[in-house]
């Protein structure tokens, strides 16, 4: 059966576009499509040619290791070829490679296997062959049978012994090929890079792509800066001593001097294999190192002898690996936040993409500098990354893929929060807003927004409020109710369950009372209790936004300094956008705004002067109040009633020179119905 033609096609494709990325990754050690775009590139062939076997070259991808070595070094043939390893991503990949090694085994399928299990160190396999004890040669991997001789380079690796151990009484084979991983960690890669964008050099996209480019130096000088490192899992060639098993190896490396990481360990079974990924999974984060998965290997040499290796790889190992924390996407956009420091942090908007098993759309930006170095423009496709507990962040701009449309980066004149201009001091490349509590009081007003007595918002505290404002997430009060479930869970901390947990919070605010809700807005001077009164008084926010300072003052409990604060709260343009939008989110309150009830003095305002014989000045008051009327303090052409006591003071002579109405004391009385 002929095979369709947009196979074919599709294959010689695949096998180009793959053949490109590995000169990009093995030769240049810079490649410009992350890992997990690779690996799916890869999926697609192998999976096309396990339909197709007819369509399967020795030339293919599938079918090699790495790349030729490069001609620039001297070639070393490999005694035994350094393969890859097959992967997995799932568990069910993982049961299911057990269950071949049973099958081809012809073991029972309840017998267990024993395993090693090693973290996949992310830097480049190394083979070092020393003779009669001493490090004769070390090269690269190349394309598995023949590699680079990088030995004066390796040899300004520290851990790497000139000349082999024997302790515990050891003996010292004749010839022994040791393989390894060499790598640099996760900090010293981050100094390089910061180094290296400073100098004007492209930067590594990981701290795998470092290490090779570090070790592939034709001066090994250069490598001899490079802070890299080795790990050691395994043997080629051995002459003059014999092993049973790899854990044996992984025991035995170390007493002829040779690094091996402390998390090897051996087990019994897959299952248990599985449960040392996730372990490790865990671990990952704070490993001074990068991991990018973790090796399954049979124990016992024999059986690993009998199950072979194919094309590329050997039956008897697996990488089983970690979910990616690289992935390329494009920038959309760059806005800015303010940092606490109030220097403007730029944050990279990005089209969603998977990375770390959540989607991302935000990457910081750190600071104009960065931008500046990194040379991130709006329609970048760039490298982003997301490791565990951490902000998502630019790697590197993929320049290849520009196109000329991309835009650079301006940055605004103005703070974003508070509207200062902002200022950069001679010398500096940080552009900062001058207000001094501008990020502080916008972190303030979200935790006093979501706090207890106002929202109540369960799990917007402090943290949260502080990452939602690095990030630009909120930059005013109104945007919490703009969030959604995709823009937390890609905040460090931030699994799917807290996510849904603070929408859900966020979402169950809505529906608040009168009271809470200007208590939430933090308008100066006005703590609960005074919310509270105000809440009672105006019962309706329109009123409230309208009163005037003698309507304010007219209420008890409320001095002329907070009257003076909400009048000018409320005047705010801002201010009052801020509330437009928090209630076309939704925001309403509980109890049904009532009509103001046919009160006898509903719209009325008193006056008083002098002093009253049959009650206190506060008691008329409240009466007032209660009946719907207002009590100012002083007189003007809207006071309805100046009621006068014994004694009168000027606002007597003032009513009558207004021409406002007064009335004596029984007249009051009988008007609030006490006569
Ligand atoms: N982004 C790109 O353009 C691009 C291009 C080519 C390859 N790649 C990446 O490289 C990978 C393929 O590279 P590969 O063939 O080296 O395979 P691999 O890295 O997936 O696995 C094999 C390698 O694992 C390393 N290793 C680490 N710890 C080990 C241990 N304890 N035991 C044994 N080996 C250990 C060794 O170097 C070994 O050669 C792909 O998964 C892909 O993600 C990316
Ligand atoms: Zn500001």
């Amino acid at each position: 059966m002929a095979v369709p033609r947009e196979i074919v096609e599709r294959v010689k494709k695949l096998r180009e576009e793959i053949n490109y990325h590995n000169y990009r990754y093995y030769v240049l050690d810079s490649p410009v499509i992350s890992d997990a775009e690779y690996d799916a590139l890869m999926r697609e062939l192998k999976e096309l040619e396990e339909k197709y076997p007819e369509l399967i070259t020795p030339d293919s991808p599938t079918q090699r290791v790495g790349f030729a070595p490069a001609e620039e070094f001297r070639q070393v043939p490999h005694s035994v070829p350094m393969l890859s390893l097959d992967d997995a991503f799932t568990e069910e990949e993982v049961l299911e490679f057990d269950r071949r090694l049973k099958r081809f085994l012809n073991l029972p399928e309840d017998e267990e296997i024993d395993y090693t299990c090693e973290p996949k160190i992310d830097g480049l396999a190394v083979d070092l062959v020393y003779e009669n004890g001493l490090f004769t040669v070390g090269s690269t991997r190349g394309d598995g049978y023949v590699g680079e001789d990088v030995t004066n380079n390796l040899k300004t690796i520290k851990s790497i012994p000139l000349r082999l151990l024997s302790l515990d009484g050891v003996p010292i084979p004749r010839r022994l090929d040791v393989r390894g991983e060499v790598y640099m960690d996760k900090d010293r890669f981050r100094e390089l890079n910061r180094q290296r964008l400073e100098q004007g050099e492209p930067p590594f996209a990981n701290p795998r792509n470092a290490a090779a480019g570090s070790l592939r130096q034709l001066d090994p000088n250069v490598t001899a800066r490079r802070p890299l490192d080795i790990f050691c899992y395994g043997v080629g060639l051995v002459e003059g001593y014999t092993f049973r098993s790899q854990w044996e190896i992984l025991t035995t490396l170390p007493k002829w001097g040779f690094r091996v990481n402390p998390h090897v360990r051996l087990v019994k079974g897959i299952r248990a294999a599985i449960e040392y990924h996730r372990e490790m999974d865990r671990l990952r984060e704070r490993l001074p190192y990068e991991i990018d998965g973790v090796v399954i290997k049979v124990n016992d040499l024999e059986l690993q002898e009998r199950l072979g290796t194919k094309a590329r790889s050997p039956r008897w190992a697996l990488a089983f690996k970690f979910e990616p924390t690289q992935a390329t996407t494009q920038v959309l956009d760059i806005i800015v936040s303010v940092g606490r420091t109030g220097a403007v942090t730029p944050v990279a908007i990005l089209k969603p993409v998977k990375v770390g098993g959540v989607i991302v759309s935000r990457a910081t930006l750190h600071n104009e500098d960065e931008v500046r170095r990194k040379d991130v423009r709006v329609g970048d496709w760039v490298l982003v990354q997301r490791a565990g507990d951490v902000i998502p962040e630019i790697v590197s701009v993929i320049k290849e893929r520009r196109t000329g449309q991309e835009r650079p980066f301006q940055m605004p004149r103005h703070c974003p929060i508070c509207g200062s201009k902002l200022v950069r001091k001679p010398g500096e490349a940080i552009w900062r807003c001058p207000n001094k509590n501008c990020y502080a009081q916008l972190v303030r007003s979200v935790i006093h927004f979501a706090s207890k007595g106002a929202m109540d918002i369960e799990g917007l505290g402090e943290k949260v409020a502080k990452l939602l404002v690095d990030m630009g997430l909120v930059r005013d009060v109104a945007d919490i109710y703009q969030l959604k479930e995709e823009d937390l869970e890609q905040l460090p901390g931030f699994a799917r369950k807290k996510a849904q947990n603070l929408i859900r919070a966020i979402e169950k605010s809505k529906e608040t009372t009168l009271a809470r809700f200007i208590y939430a807005l933090g308008i100066r001077h006005v703590g609960e209790v005074t919310a509270q009164i105000l809440a009672e008084h105006f019962k309706s926010l329109d009123r409230l936004m309208e009163a005037r300072l003698e309507d304010l003052l007219s209420i008890e409990g409320i001095g002329p300094e907070v009257a003076t604060s909400i009048v000018e709260y409320f005047r705010d343009k801002h201010n009052r956008e801020r509330i437009r939008r928090l209630l076309e989110a939704g925001i309403h309150f509980k109890e049904a705004e009532k009509k103001p009830q046919e009160k006898p003095l509903a719209g009325m305002t008193f006056v008083f002067t002098g002093a009253l014989s049959s009650m206190t000045r506060e008691e008329a008051k409240r009466r007032v109040q209660e009946l719907g009327g207002r009590v100012g303090s002083s007189v003007s052409r809207q006071v309805d009633y100046v009621v006068v006591g014994e004694r009168p003071g000027s606002k007597y002579e003032r009513a009558r020179r207004l021409g406002v109405r007064t009335i004596s004391e029984e007249e009051f009385l009988k008007l609030i119905g006490q006569a």
